[in-house]
């Protein structure tokens, strides 16, 4: 078994910042997770990448990048190279052999077959020194997938190593970020992912519109408000819920349009129903209802999503990543570096039940320092 150390950089669509997170892995079962940090766009660089979304829009091949777009996706691998540096000298008896590389996406366009990350792995590399994955979407694209979610990979090898007091299978990992999606983890089989709907996105838009602020921290704004059902039935009456898996979404799928003329606590509350409600709407598209939910990703820091999903979660067990032993802010970045051991192995990073690809593919685009 030959192990790797990589270290995993996702910059994700809350757009907040860069996880950056060590995984020493051999791209199978063996998965050691190790430190990572987390380094945030000032408010104003964060403006810059929402107003980026626009500029990408108009986007017909995934290598045009017009507007500020080519400038910006420079500055973002310089600011992912600063901090794999800062890093690496915090760390000095880290070994890291690889990045894995996600960048950060203005554009998903599945029904086109267009994704797009911004983030230039030769200058990554040449920056950093270290051999760089990146553009890890495509190719599942190339092969007739969604393009996302590949986390799944990686949610399946940890629940195979949850501990025995957890062994509750079938176990579904539910990422909220920005946009939220789900792994079903069967006991034995290949696991069942897909986007699930809205996140955090529209509470952090709702909540920096009406009221100045980024997100709606531990929920407090929540707290002081109530769900308006009719709001949460429009946010489900959405197409896309209905809709067989495989499927995924752009960050601007959702908006806020269903939600206008409410008052702030009001909204924000609203909106976290609408989040979990999403999430409970996607078991139902599941083999089987789930025994355990981890919860991972930002999302789970506002107590009304989560409460809202133990109050749906017919009977199973619903727990934070933490309880499990696993860290709910770094698992996508550890993903990225457990998929770009993968990658450099050959192997499989999404398949048919992930993203819809015709068969298991690897993918990712691989550079080395010059
Ligand atoms: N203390 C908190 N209380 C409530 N919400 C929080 C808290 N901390 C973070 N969040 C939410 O989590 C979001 C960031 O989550 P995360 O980093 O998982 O998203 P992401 O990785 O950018 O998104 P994606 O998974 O869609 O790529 C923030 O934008 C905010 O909405
Ligand atoms: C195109 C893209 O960047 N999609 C993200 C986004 O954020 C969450 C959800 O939508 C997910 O499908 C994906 O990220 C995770 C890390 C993934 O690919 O597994």
């Amino acid at each position: 078994m030959s192990l790797k150390c990589a270290i995993g950089l996702m910059s994700g669509t809350s757009m907040d910042g860069i996880d950056l997170a060590v995984v020493t892995t051999d791209g199978e079962a063996e998965v050691q997770r190790g430190p990572g940090s987390f380094t945030a766009y000032e408010a104003s660089f964060r403006r810059r990448i929402e107003a980026a979304l626009d500029d990408a829009r108009t986007i017909d091949k995934r290598e045009e990048r017009p507007g500020d777009l080519e400038e910006l996706e420079r500055e973002i691998t310089l600011r992912h190279a600063e901090a794999v540096k800062k890093f690496l000298a915090d760390h000095p008896q880290l070994r890291a052999e690889l990045l894995g590389f996600h960048g950060q996406t203005v554009l998903h366009r599945p029904e086109r077959g267009v994704t797009v990350q911004l983030g230039d792995g030769a200058l990554l590399a040449k920056e950093t020194g270290l051999p760089v994955v990146h553009d890890m979407r495509a190719n599942d694209m190339a092969h007739g997938g969604q393009g996302a979610p590949l986390v799944p990979a990686y949610h399946a090898a940890l629940a195979k190593s949850l501990p025995e007091a957890l062994g509750e299978f079938p176990v579904c990992f539910v990422n909220i970020g920005g946009i939220s999606n789900v792994t079903f983890v069967p006991a034995a089989g290949d696991p069942v992912a897909f986007d699930s709907g809205p996140g955090n996105t529209l509470i952090d838009q709702w909540v920096s519109r009406e009221g100045g602020v980024p997100f709606d921290a531990d929920g407090m704004i929540a707290s002081e408000g109530g769900v308006v059902a009719s709001v949460v039935a429009s946010y489900l009456e959405s197409p896309f819920f209905g809709r067989a898996a495989p499927k995924s979404l752009d960050r601007n799928d959702f908006t806020l349009d269903r939600i206008s003329g409410l008052e702030l606590a009001d909204g924000a509350r609203t909106l976290a129903a609408v989040s979990a409600q999403a999430i409970l709407a996607a078991a139902t598209q599941m083999p089987e209802q789930p025994r355990l939910w981890i919860i991972c990703g930002g999302g789970r820091r506002n107590p009304h999503i989560v409460g809202d999903l133990r109050a749906g979660a017919k009977g199973a067990q619903v727990i934070l990543a933490e309880d499990a032993g696993l860290d709910g802010d770094a698992m996508e970045a550890e993903a990225w570096a457990y998929l770009a051991v993968r990658s450099v192995k050959g192997l499989p990073l999404t398949f048919p039940t992930t993203t819809g690809c015709r068969e298991p593919v690897t993918g990712g685009v691989l550079t080395m320092p010059a």
